[in-house]
């Protein structure tokens, strides 16, 4: 990657994350509420096993998503860093009686049971932070990789599970700067409208 691509890269992240972590807590809870809303309205939640995210450095909280869908009999799933293959996520089945630790972020993870493991293929939807989109469906992450990895094979093996970015509508840039490994959303939530790419 070229230098100057990876410097914009850089200071795109840093505003963008700069941006989410400025808002208040009520417009992080109005946002919240907004999102499932939305989705509710489109059936985006007419699924049955879905993975979700316990928010961190602004992130809209999928928290109302998480319990409409344990209400509804829905699977949910959360992010788990893989503990032997660097870089990669598994999906861990969360309930209300999850067993919880910290990962080295300090965002609280389900403890790794080997039957609540769940192959990609199996889910429907998977709802991914972010910390910045474009309206052509590319997403900017942390910095880490770990989707853009563990997502891979969605594309590369034509799995049928829908990639749906969560964002407040401030994370929205004009154009984000491409890679080669990025996975494009198919579509992305905020607070105010659904995009379908
Ligand atoms: N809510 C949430 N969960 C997630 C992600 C995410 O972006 N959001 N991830 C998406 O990949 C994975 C974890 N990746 C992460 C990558 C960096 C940081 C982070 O806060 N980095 C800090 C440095 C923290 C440190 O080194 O101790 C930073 O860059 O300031 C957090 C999560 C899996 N779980
Ligand atoms: N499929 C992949 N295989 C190997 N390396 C990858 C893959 N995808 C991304 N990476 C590596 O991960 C690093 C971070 O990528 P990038 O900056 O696009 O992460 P991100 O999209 O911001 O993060 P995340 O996906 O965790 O939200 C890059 O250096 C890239 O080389």
């Amino acid at each position: 990657m070229s230098g100057d691509k990876h410097v914009l890269r850089a200071e795109l992240r840093n505003e963008f994350r700069h941006r989410r972590r400025g808002l208040s807590e009520s417009a992080q809870q109005t946002a919240s509420q907004a999102v499932l809303n939305n989705l509710i309205e489109t059936n985006l939640l007419d699924v049955r096993r879905i993975v979700a995210y316990l928010p961190n450095d602004g992130e809209v909280s999928l928290q109302p998503v998480i319990e409409y869908a344990w209400q509804q009999g829905i699977d949910v799933y959360l992010p788990v860093l893989h503990p032997f293959s660097p870089g990669n996520l598994l999906f861990c089945r969360f309930t209300p009686s999850s067993h919880m630790q910290p990962n080295r972020f300090g965002i609280p993870e389900p403890v790794i049971e080997v039957q609540d493991i769940c192959p990609l293929a199996s889910l429907d939807c998977i709802f991914t932070p972010l910390v910045a989109f474009d309206a052509h469906g590319n997403r900017m992450g942390m910095g880490g990789g770990f989707y853009d990895r563990t997502l891979a094979p969605i594309r590369r093996d034509g799995l049928n599970c829908q990639l749906i970015g969560v964002a407040h509508s401030c994370q929205q840039a004009d154009l984000l700067p491409v890679q080669s490994w990025d996975i494009p959303l198919d579509k992305i939530v905020t607070e105010q409208q659904i995009y379908s790419l």
